[in-house]
């Protein structure tokens, strides 16, 4: 079994400390996907695991084996990891097969050693499971972008890795592209049981492909959890706008309702790190997604159950299946709403607008 297990790792350069106390768990075979704004320290904690970098302080475990602890630094190529950079990173002067073979030498292996070994059938299971197999002669100057991220992901595979790191590997591939590699490399990491942690700028692509994801923040990690948990039920405000479209109230929270500029709304607070919830009676700040704006034509229907507000759209970003719509409210909130094409209304018009389901609360500084 090749579960992760990272536990008050502190690392830094000459200026000082990048990582803060970070821990991070990935059980045996799932997929890890760390967001968090550049120069967060993502890169530096993958360095870290792979044992390219020395940690100040902490432990890293992978399976049963502890890689890094006080006094203790498994080289990197005895940590059986597969690294999978931004640019495949493949030898020019080695077929795709041999690039692929290369990796199952595990670093002890030569250019000779590689071309004997790129006949092997595990190459070729490995080049077959990558979709590959007609390209096995290749160089790797003669593949597209997307092709070459597939060989090193099977030259990553290639070691029999416990852990595969895969630092923005689908950064410079084009939106479909991006998209089929990420599944490709989810279904990969699965039918191969190997465990995964994914560095993305994307948002999106690590709720969509990841069990679970880290979001971190100034060397810290400040919310570990499922994909919906970390959409849902953000740890902090910022969390909830770094992971998707948030708009935020300020309010008072009075028993499970707050009082918000556009109305009374059910609420949930939520506790702080420290577990302090916001009190009774105490300011928070609200969150409420896009998504939970309910908008309906002025001149249509009521609105059923809570109170609505009026407004007038004011932009349209359409993008098909849904669409986003700016508001301006009559007293003066403006408040972003993703609606569904079927209750698309253009600009210009006069809506009443509500919110759907319980909002969340948290104490205003946080
Ligand atoms: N070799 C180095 N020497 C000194 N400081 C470094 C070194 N590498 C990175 N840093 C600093 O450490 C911090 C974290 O860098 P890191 O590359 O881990 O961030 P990141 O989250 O991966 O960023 P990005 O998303 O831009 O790739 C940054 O402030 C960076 O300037």
């Amino acid at each position: 079994m090749s579960r992760l297990e990272v536990r008050d790792l502190t690392v830094g350069y000459e200026g000082g400390p990048v990582l803060h106390a970070v821990d991070v768990e990935v059980p045996h075979g799932e997929l890890l996907a760390i967001v968090g704004p550049s120069g967060c320290g993502k890169t530096t904690l993958l360095r870290t695991i792979a044992g390219l970098l020395r940690a100040q302080s902490g432990e890293i475990r992978i399976g049963q084996r502890m890689v890094t602890t006080h006094g203790i630094h498994l080289a990197p190529e005895k940590r059986r990891i597969g690294w999978v950079p931004q640019d495949a990173a493949l030898f020019p002067h080695l077929t795709v097969a041999e690039n692929v073979a290369f990796g199952m030498l595990a670093g002890r292996g030569s250019a000779r050693a590689a071309r004997r070994a790129a006949t092997s059938d595990e190459v070729r299971r490995l080049l077959d499971l990558v979709d590959l197999a007609p390209l096995a002669h290749r160089a790797p100057g003669q593949l597209s972008g997307g092709q070459a991220q597939r060989v090193a992901l099977a030259r990553a595979l290639a070691a029999g890795p416990e852990l595969v790191l895969l630092d923005e590997p689908f950064g410079a591939l084009d939106p479909m592209l991006r998209a089929d590699l990420r599944a490709a490399v989810r279904e990969l990491l699965r039918a191969e049981g190997v465990t995964g942690i994914l560095v993305t700028h994307d948002q999106a692509e690590a709720l969509s492909v990841a069990d679970r994801v880290a979001v971190m923040r100034g060397g810290e990690v400040l919310q570990l959890g499922t994909p919906e948990e970390v959409y849902r039920t953000p740890a902090t405000p910022w969390v909830a706008g770094f992971v998707g479209d948030a708009v935020f109230l300020r309010g008072v929270l009075h028993g499970d309702e707050v009082a918000t500029s556009i109305g009374r709304l059910r609420a949930m607070p939520v506790a702080d790190a420290a577990g302090l919830a916001p009190e009774d009676g105490a300011d928070v700040t609200v969150l409420v997604r896009p998504e939970e704006l309910r908008v309906v034509r002025a001149d249509a229907a009521s609105v059923a159950g809570a109170a609505a507000l009026d407004g007038i759209v004011t932009d349209v970003e359409y993008t098909g299946h849904d669409a986003m719509l700016a508001l301006a409210l009559a007293d003066g909130v403006s408040l972003r709403a993703r609606v569904t094409a079927s209750e698309f209304v253009p600009r210009g018009t006069e809506v009443r607008v509500s919110v759907a389901g319980p909002v969340l609360a948290y104490r205003p500084e946080y």
